[in-house]
């Protein structure tokens, strides 16, 4: 490993429990505002009103919220696929079929995760997805993104790539979240897109 790379993942790693640190300081009005507010602007988003399959994920914990969003979605009639983490980080995908159709599920000193119950759909079904909604804790003015740090994500658009697959890829954030520069490792592939509560940020690669 070079020194700037070493470098990159340590400030990444720093960087991440500050972010984390202030999601944790809002309130229960807080993340119900933001969840709300989040929805409208996704809903919004010209890709989502031509989906037909949307990769998304269910929120946990002080993450911006987006049950409401995949309800609206699942009412519209799009198909949405929700991951399932694997031991080895790699996600694999299922259905959404509403609330029921989730099983919350803890995989060791992770936050608890809510991952769909039915069929297993295997690694490659994301790449059937028009939008790709993904998580992380900033993004920066070149759409490079932080995530939590297992690379799962980081895998999913390196699967992409090899499939050459092409959906609109849009990280849900927190206002603060976006960010001038983030600290980037070779294997980071930028986002098309951010929305957060107040708007949607688009980057031009
Ligand atoms: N709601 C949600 N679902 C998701 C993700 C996510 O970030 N959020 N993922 C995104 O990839 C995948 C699961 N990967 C995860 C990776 C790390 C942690 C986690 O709890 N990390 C702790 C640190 C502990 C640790 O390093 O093990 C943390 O961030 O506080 C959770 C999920 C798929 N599903
Ligand atoms: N395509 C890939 N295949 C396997 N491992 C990968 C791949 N891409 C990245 N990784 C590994 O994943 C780990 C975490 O990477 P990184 O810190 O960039 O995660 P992240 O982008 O914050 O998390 P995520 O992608 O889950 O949101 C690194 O050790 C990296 O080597």
């Amino acid at each position: 490993m070079s020194h700037t790379e070493g470098g990159a993942e340590s400030d990444k790693r720093m960087l991440r429990r500050e972010f984390i640190t202030v999601r944790n300081r809002l309130t229960t009005d807080d993340l119900r505002e933001a969840a709300t507010s989040l929805a409208e602007r996704a809903l919004g988003l010209p890709e989502l009103a031509r989906a037909r399959t949307v990769a998304a994920y269910v929120s946990v914990g002080s993450e911006p919220g987006t049950l409401a969003l995949l309800d609206t979605l699942l009412a519209r009639g799009v198909r949405v696929l929700l991951p399932a983490l694997l031991p080895d980080n790699d996600l694999d995908w299922g259905a959404y079929a509403g609330e029921g159709s989730l099983a919350r599920v803890q995989h060791g000193g992770k936050m608890a995760l809510f991952e769909p119950a039915g069929e297993r759909l295997g690694p490659d079904a994301v790449t059937d997805a028009d939008v790709v909604l993904l998580p992380g804790l900033a993004v920066d003015a070149r759409g490079m993104r932080l995530g939590r740090g297992g690379g799962s994500y980081d895998r999913v658009l390196a699967r992409l790539e090899r499939a050459g697959a092409h959906p609109s890829l849009v990280v849900l954030l927190y206002d603060g979240e976006v960010v001038g520069h983030l600290p980037e490792e070779p294997h980071d592939r930028p986002v098309h897109a951010a929305v957060t509560p107040s708007g949607v940020r688009r980057f031009t690669a």
